[in-house]
């Protein structure tokens, strides 16, 4: 990222943020463990609830009881006998009925207020308008069967004998027999069918069979299923009423456009083969909330890692490092993708290895597309709602908050209204519209579908089933995709508004600044804006006055050589919870040339770091504004900075980040950066960060503040913390770089500022009190002496007479128990003189020591500062 070898290259871009993602995923050991151990857990959880289950039904106290009839030569029962008779009250359930009643022919031509019109859910245009309802003149369409045709004909006609000529008799199979329906029969049907019941089983299903009651079905179901010897197909009709009627109403619903015949039969000739393989099946009954756990489990992770970049101001370094916002979006989905595509593979195969049916039932490619669905809608919510924190922790309680609530919600949701057919469907889609609802509906359906095929053998959801109307996963499907790209679009716009990466906010109508004229004063029109403001507050500091001056005469003419001018820098943060607004920075202008090093010294709070963070981007100004290099930095915190050369770097020198350089990877400018910080010798680059040492970690704070040959650069408090010799090393790097650039840095020790530091400013209770070189400042605020003598407590008295003869407008500053300090204005007194004085003392004092100082900055700083407190005090 050198400047002279232009902007870093996508690759180059994608490979530092590649590395950067493997580092933090590689920190966060603990939650890769969880997310990978908590679906194998529950996959394991399953397997084995499978298994006890299949255990205890595999019992004999829950198999048809049987007699030993015969006893072979060897002792054992050579030939047994089974039934009912030989069972008990737990064993029956699963004994064939010696000899079942025939099964009774039931009708159902239901009341013309339940039969079928045309509606949302059944949109077929040959079904009655819903008018008809009123007027009971609602057509209804009878299906009668019968072994023989003839018979079913005969019965036909009598029974409607007006629409006689129009009725086409149709040989139907009698296994169609075995569903039969029946809640609204009239008496006279009957008796009109008894002739039937000698000839064969027959069966009648009523034109609007959806609205048949569920519990009506689920009843018959289980008489019919004795009846066929399957007692344990009884549990799954009172289980899955719902999709029973479903699946019968979506096959009669197909039959009026013209093939109902084969769908029933398709649908009923599967039914004999559930009694024999049936168990009952957890994944696929405990799917849709245990799956969703486990896939959404992904999305507090990607988006505490958002909010993490968000909160450590790791995206806004990042941009200032020149890294754009495409590769950023396209690196970090591409990321989470990858991350999410493994995941689901992992489970998926996992699943299918150690036997879940959900996954080995349900067609792969059904899988494949909605999972693939599903993992790019949780990226975009995570990019959607990383937009609205601030903090990791509350990221991250509300993240597994919700994959656990809305599992919960679905389950009870979906149990209380997707399964009641009457239930509007309008409604379960408006639901399904919260991304962990639209989830669990689809992984509802794929459980659904798994368990219909492991109970009957057959395969659970294909291609093909998307277009059953009563599968909710076409639904699905298409509201998770519209969801995706609408989230996505969303969530890059608010990341451009609100600056996902922390820093200032843009105009949310800023996309419609092209537009727009410039609201921003540019370079050569210097603002007038809050001039009165500013005169009032610059009457007393003549070199606050003088800097102004300078800056507003560089912004109509500027000058090549100035790096950095600030105009008139103010920023106000909004009072919170009854506090009033804080003036933290007011009205600052500044000028810095290229090779210079400004020093700001201030007491805490006086506003340093936010004229600091304001230079850098994470803080918008609330007025004024600042150009470095020419670039305004309005529009770096307005996300303009990757348009730009950015020539301003952020040296984060109280937090340093972790970073990753491996020696293959070391390019030119990280070696050379290294070297000059002293990091490069003896491998210490590769080390981690987390082992060195404090100083080792600013000065490789300095090496990476110093990659891209940045213009400007910024440091906050640079060597707070460092031993004497950790110091001077850090002093000779940061004196060798402000060679060719201009350097901001805020210290608190008067020591560093003059060793660093062309022009000095005394900052107070936001705004500067004076500006000048450090012997500048102590001449004009320190033109004095400090004389310091300790002698016997009882000599004070004449030790100040001494000092009084010298020099009459001496000032005492300091004593304790003969110990005196005196302030002598250098005017008054001769260096020599004070000698000469005091050897003479010497005969008559007891002097323990003594000695005689200029005035060092520390001692105009605080005058300065308290000067400026007590005024501002006052005012
Ligand atoms: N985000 C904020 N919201 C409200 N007030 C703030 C915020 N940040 C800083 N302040 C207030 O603004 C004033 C200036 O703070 P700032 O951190 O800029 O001072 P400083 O000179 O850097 O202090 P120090 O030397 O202690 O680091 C302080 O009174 C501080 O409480």
């Amino acid at each position: 990222m050198d400047s002279s070898r232009g902007p870093a290259s996508f690759t180059t871009q994608a490979n530092a943020l590649l590395r950067k993602n493997l580092c933090l995923q590689k920190r966060n050991l603990k939650t890769n463990i969880g997310i990978t151990f908590f679906p194998i857990l529950i996959c394991v959880l399953l397997v084995v609830l499978q298994n006890i289950i299949n255990n205890e039904l595999d019992k004999p106290k829950y198999k048809c009881g049987c007699v030993c009839v015969e006893v072979g030569v060897d002792g054992r029962c050579a030939r047994k006998q089974c039934g009912i008779q030989y069972s008990t009250l737990d064993q029956v359930a699963s004994c064939p009925i010696p000899s079942p009643p025939r099964w009774p022919a039931l009708i159902q031509v239901p009341r013309a207020d339940f039969r079928a019109v045309r509606s949302s859910t059944q949109p077929f245009s040959d079904l009655p308008d819903p008018s008809c309802r009123d007027s009971w003149s609602c057509p209804a369409t009878v299906l009668v069967t019968g072994k023989d045709p003839a018979i079913a004909e005969i019965i036909s006609r009598r029974l409607f004998p007006a629409l006689s000529p129009s009725l086409n008799a149709t040989d139907f199979l009698d296994v169609l027999s075995k569903i039969v329906v029946g809640s609204d029969t009239q008496p006279w049907y009957a008796q009109l069918l008894e002739p039937a019941f000698s000839f064969g089983r027959t069966l009648v299903l009523g034109y609007d069979f959806l609205n048949t009651t569920e519990y009506g079905l689920g009843v018959n179901v289980w008489y019919n299923s004795t009846y066929n010897d399957n007692t344990a197909y009884s549990f799954i009709a009172t289980l899955r009423v719902p999709r029973l009627v479903n699946a019968v109403s979506n096959a009669y619903l197909k039959s009026i456009k013209g093939t109902w015949g084969e769908m029933l039969l398709e649908y009923v000739k599967d039914m004999p083969k559930v009694g024999t393989s049936f168990r009952l099946d957890l994944s696929s009954l405990l799917s849709a909330l245990f799956f969703t756990w486990i896939i959404e489990l992904l999305f507090p992770v990607m988006l505490t890692y958002l909010v993490y970049e968000k909160q450590q101001k790791l995206r806004i370094m990042m941009r200032m490092h020149g890294l754009k916002d495409g590769p950023y979006w396209l690196i970090s989905y591409s990321y989470f993708l990858t991350l999410s595509v493994v995941y689901m593979l992992f489970f998926v195969i996992f699943g299918t290895l150690i036997g879940l049916n959900f996954f080995r039932v349900n067609e792969y490619r059904v899988q494949f597309v909605f999972f693939f669905i599903c993992i790019n809608l949780q990226i975009a919510t995570a990019f959607f709602a990383a937009i609205f924190f601030s903090s990791v922790r509350t990221a991250t309680v509300i993240g597994y908050m919700y994959v656990f609530g809305s599992g919960l919600l679905g389950a009870f949701l979906f149990r209380l209204f997707v399964e009641d057919t009457t239930f509007p469907y309008g409604w379960i889609l408006v639901m399904e519209t919260v991304p962990g609802f639209s989830l669990y509906r689809g992984l509802y359906e794929l459980g659904q579908y798994a368990f219909s095929g492991s109970t009957m053998g057959t395969s659970g959801m294909t291609w093909e089933n998307l277009k059953d109307p009563i599968n909710g996963m076409r639904d699905v499907l298409i509201i998770m995709s519209v969801e995706w790209a609408l989230l996505l679009i969303l969530a890059f716009y608010l990341d451009q508004t609100f600056m996902l990466g922390g820093g200032a906010r843009k105009n949310p109508l800023s996309c419609f600044r092209c537009f727009k004229k410039k609201l921003t004063p540019s370079l050569h029109e210097p603002s007038f804006v809050q001039q009165d403001s500013k005169i009032i507050l610059d009457m007393e500091k003549p070199d606050v006055v003088q800097e102004r001056a300078v800056v507003e005469q560089l912004l109509i003419d500027p000058n090549a050589n100035q790096a950095i001018i600030c105009d008139n820098l103010r920023k106000v943060y909004p009072g919170r919870d009854g506090n009033p607004d804080k003036l933290a920075v007011r009205g600052l202008s500044l000028v810095l040339q290229k090779g210079q090093c400004f020093g700001m010294l201030g007491p805490n709070g006086a506003g340093k770091t936010s004229f600091i963070n304001m230079m850098i981007g994470l803080v918008k100004p609330t007025s004024g504004t600042a150009y470095v290099h020419g670039m305004d930095i309005n529009k770096l915190v307005m996300g303009d900075i990757d348009r730009e050369r950015t020539s301003v770097l952020l040296w984060q020198i109280k937090k340093p980040q972790r970073c990753c350089i491996s020696e293959g990877t070391s390019n030119l400018a990280v070696d050379d950066s290294l070297k000059s910080v002293n990091l490069f010798h003896g491998n210490v680059g590769d080390k981690k960060v987390q082992k060195y040492s404090g100083g080792m970690k600013r000065r490789l704070a300095v090496a990476i503040s110093l990659i891209g040959d940045p213009k400007a650069v910024f440091m906050d408090e640079p060597s707070t913390g460092l031993d004497p010799a950790s110091r001077n090393n850090l002093w000779n790097v940061v004196k060798e770089a402000k060679r060719d650039r201009a350097i901001i840095l805020t210290t608190h020790s008067m020591e560093e500022a003059e060793v660093l530091c062309d022009r000095l400013g005394i900052f107070v209770d936001g705004g500067f009190q004076c500006l000048g070189n450090p012997k500048e400042l102590k001449g004009r605020f320190g033109g004095t002496y400090i004389f310091t003598m300790t002698t016997a407590p009882e000599q004070e008295q004449e030790v100040e007479q001494l000092v009084r003869q010298l020099s009459p407008s001496a000032n005492k500053i300091y004593h304790l128990s003969g110990t005196q300090k005196f302030e002598l204005p250098k005017q008054e007194v001769k260096i020599a003189q004070v000698f000469q004085a005091v050897e003479n003392a010497k005969s008559r004092l007891t002097i323990h020591a003594w000695g005689l100082v200029d005035t060092t900055l520390e001692d105009v700083f605080i005058k300065v500062a308290r000067g400026a407190q007590a005024f501002n005090e006052f005012a």
